[in-house]
């Protein structure tokens, strides 16, 4: 294995989006999907995504790469080593994709190629970043597939996305996602479709790979217990808005966003009980998002915009209750 530390030198970076906004064309109507999004990821932190279906958490994962489609109008900037990765033109873009920042998306089967055999489609992806070292290329991949708990490497090299389960695709762009040694990873839905044991294989890698590889992480996931175990800082979208910021640790312990308090209620191991639906109507469209379906709903949720506020213990949450 080549040394590591020739790439570990040098600076971190970090990665910082301001005032993100990402709206959509249907019919004559625009359709907002994410407004002023704030989100600073630093170098050095894993970085969790949580939050219901449709909040957003693909869009604002794959607007840093560059990869959402045409029909979205992406407003903000996302900065990275002194550079707005929204306004690069695409072939630098394409100089970051994969090696300094990849994406493990989320449909692995979209990802991959039906007709190509799986360890042709590996060892592309390194060649694309410019390494014409095949016998590299050929160690990395199976070193990457054997990681994903694939023992005999040959055998998935041999096969095409068909002749797998959805598993087992997810694992293998998982490593395809990390084989390149990128500095940051932004994998979403990296344990979607694995049982128990895999997923706990999955976190272990990922874990790995954060302490001993990557300058940085961002987890989208609907599984709190990877949030957990993987983790360091939580961000806690709904509705295209981040409801809450801050330690893993401290919010999964006391959830202070009413949002963020039901997500939490709705774990297996704290009860189960469901966020509740809608009981009352937004008025107008500036208040919170989440004042239809919420306990604490007050007539000052009505009148937005909610201001994000910073608690004392660094987290930051955007509801009157704390305002
Ligand atoms: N091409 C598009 N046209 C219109 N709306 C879109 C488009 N792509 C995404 N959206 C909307 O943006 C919102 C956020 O979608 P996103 O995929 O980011 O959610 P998510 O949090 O990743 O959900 P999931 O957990 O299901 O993956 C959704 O309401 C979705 O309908
Ligand atoms: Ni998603």
């Amino acid at each position: 294995m080549e040394d590591r530390k020739e790439w570990k030198t040098g600076e971190k970076s970090d990665i910082e989006i301001r005032n993100l906004s990402v709206s959509f064309q249907d019919g004559g109507e625009t359709v907002h999907a994410m407004e002023s999004i704030n989100a600073y990821f630093p170098a050095g932190s894993v970085t969790g995504l949580i939050g219901e279906s449709g909040s957003g958490k693909s869009l604002l994962g794959m607007s840093i790469l560059g990869l959402l489609s045409g029909q979205a109008k992406v407003e903000g900037t996302c900065m990275y080593k002194g550079m707005d990765l929204y306004r690069l033109p695409e072939k630098e873009m394409q100089e970051i994709r994969g090696k300094e920042i990849s994406l493990i998306p989320q449909n692995p089967t979209e990802s991959l190629n039906p007709i190509r055999r799986i360890g042709k489609q590996l060892t592309e992806c390194m060649n694309v970043h410019g390494n014409k070292d095949k016998r590299l290329a050929d160690t990395r991949r199976d070193e990457f597939l054997r990681r994903f708990g694939f023992p005999d490497p040959d055998r998935i090299n041999r096969s095409y996305s068909f002749q797998l389960s959805g598993g087992m695709n997810q694992r293998v762009i998982s490593a395809m996602g990390l084989m390149n040694r990128p500095k940051w990873v932004i994998a979403d839905e990296p344990t979607k479709g694995l049982d128990a044991i895999l997923r706990r294989q999955v976190y272990q890698i990922l874990k790995e790979i954060s302490e001993t590889d990557t300058e940085g992480m961002i987890v989208i996931t609907h599984d709190i217990a990877l949030a957990e175990a993987l983790c360091d800082r939580l961000m806690v979208l709904y509705k295209g808005s981040i409801m809450e910021a801050g330690d893993t640790k401290k919010i999964l312990e006391h959830p202070a966003h009413p949002y963020t308090k039901g997500l939490v209620a709705s774990l297996p191991a704290k009860g189960m009980n469901p966020i509740g639906r809608a009981v009352r109507k937004n008025e107008g469209n500036s208040g919170c998002s989440f004042y239809p379906r919420c306990p604490y709903a007050a007539d000052a949720c009505k009148n937005g915009p909610v201001p994000e506020e910073e608690l004392p213990d660094g987290r930051k949450v955007r509801c009157v209750l704390y305002a």
